[in-house]
């Protein structure tokens, strides 16, 4: 029974009236700015003629797996860069078009993908990756959330592999976040120690810490690494393309055209990253719906960079380790302390970063190791390095500077905590 009198929505929508009634005026029917938006969030994966400037680097990975379209082992890979250089974007999918054309072929493949940094234990991993491949209906096999050994969890694997696939690639993000190499062990050993009958596995192993291979165990790097690719930064004209595959999340004509220049500029002067030029865009349109303009404007790409930028830190520093945060906040400490200071010596962060060690009751990490974690911070631009001659009597030494605001800094990393 409609409770409606004939002035009310139902009745207007009955006989194909539009008019707006009293009550309607309280919402928007129709997203007045984005047409699509599902284009521009996170963990939408584009289809082929939106990915833009990677056509060597996507055909790269097709040849490292190409033989598992005849049935045969993909090579194992490992593919370095830094944030939101399309890493994983490429590495699902190549998988994709492998399985795609593989089917063709009569050859069954499947791929898994594993978010080390959500998955950072063996047995959560194998869990996963279990999990995500199974279908229980043809295998029988059933892969509970918790409760069996990891033991157990490899057991049912192999039998989901050998019952379901010809090839299955394990794609592994964030791989330096696992808490060790055996599952890389246990997967890339399968085949040769007889767990596995028929079934092929590879592994494309992903991260943006340069120094990951040397942490590796020798006989998994020398399998797991067998190619190895480094993706580079992107530049404003390739970032530029990017945004403009995707300009149809928004509705026709709202996009002003200074809008994607000006986006594609600023992320490629910082880190040529494209979830954060993807990023601006949506908080742009997102800025535009907030203030009920019915345009995206070019000057709402300022504040929706600083917010891209501020969610580009905050992923960052989520990501690393304790002893890698201390460091920064050791540099983060001196910076907010001298702020006329151009940087501070290695040796200068490690005894501030020492003294936090001890306040928090941990053993500090190497001179050596402390140096290894700036680099990794600078190779992700969080901070800047440069050389210095300090003459005969020093030598030479190096000095390290936040690039972001200190202030921001220590907030992200006090929230955190
Ligand atoms: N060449 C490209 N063409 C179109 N979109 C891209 C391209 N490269 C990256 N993107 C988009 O940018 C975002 C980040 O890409 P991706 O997750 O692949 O980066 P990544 O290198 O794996 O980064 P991270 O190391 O932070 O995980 C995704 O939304 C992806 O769709």
């Amino acid at each position: 029974m409609h409770d409606c009198s004939e002035n009310g929505s139902y009745f207007h929508r009955k006989h194909g009236v539009v008019r707006m009634d009293a009550d309607d005026e309280l919402f928007t029917r129709e997203d007045p700015i984005f047409a699509n938006k599902e284009l521009l969030e996170i963990n939408h994966l584009p289809e082929k003629n939106r990915i833009v400037g990677r056509d060597d680097e996507i055909q790269s990975l097709a040849n490292a797996v190409n033989p598992a379209i005849f049935g045969q082992s993909p090579s194992n890979l490992l593919i370095y860069g830094k944030t939101g250089t399309g890493k994983s974007l490429c590495a699902k999918h190549v998988s994709r078009r492998l399985i795609e054309t593989a089917d063709q072929e009569g050859v069954t493949i499947t791929y898994a993908y594993i978010d080390c940094s959500q998955d950072t234990t063996e047995t959560q991993a194998v869990q996963s990756l279990a999990a995500s491949i199974n279908d229980a209906e043809k295998t029988g096999v059933s892969i509970p959330d918790k409760g069996i050994s990891t033991a157990t969890y490899y057991k049912r694997l192999w039998s989901i592999l050998d019952a379901q696939y010809d090839v299955v690639l394990v794609i592994l993000d964030e791989i330096d976040k696992l808490e060790s190499d055996s599952i890389l062990m246990q997967l890339s050993r399968a085949g040769e120690a007889g767990k596995i009958d028929d079934c092929k596995i590879g592994a494309i192993g992903i991260s943006n810490k340069i120094k990951y291979k040397d942490r590796m165990d020798e006989r998994v790097k020398s399998s797991l690494c067998e190619r190895e690719f480094v993706f580079p930064p992107y530049d404003a004209n390739q970032l530029r393309s990017i945004m403009n595959a995707r300009k149809d999340a928004f509705r026709d004509g709202v996009l002003e055209s200074g809008v994607i220049p000006r986006a594609a500029a600023l992320a490629a002067q910082e880190h040529g990253d494209a979830r954060k030029a993807i990023d601006m865009l949506r908080y742009a349109g997102e800025i535009a719906q907030a203030n009920s303009a019915e345009t995206v404007r070019e000057e709402f790409v300022t504040d929706a960079r600083e917010k891209a930028e501020t969610d580009r830190f905050r992923e960052l520093i989520r990501g690393a380790t304790p002893h890698s945060r201390y460091v920064l906040q050791a540099l983060t400490h001196l910076s907010l302390n001298e702020p006329h200071q151009d940087g501070f010596r290695t040796t200068a962060i490690y005894d501030v970063y020492e003294q936090l060690c001890e306040d928090v009751g941990s053993d500090p990490l190497s001179l050596r190791r402390v140096r290894d974690l700036l680099k990794e911070h600078a190779f992700l631009d969080v901070l800047e390095q440069s050389r210095h001659s300090g003459g005969s009597a020093e030598g030479n030494f190096t000095k390290h500077r936040l690039l972001e605001d200190p202030e921001v800094v220590r907030d992200v990393l006090v929230n955190i905590e």
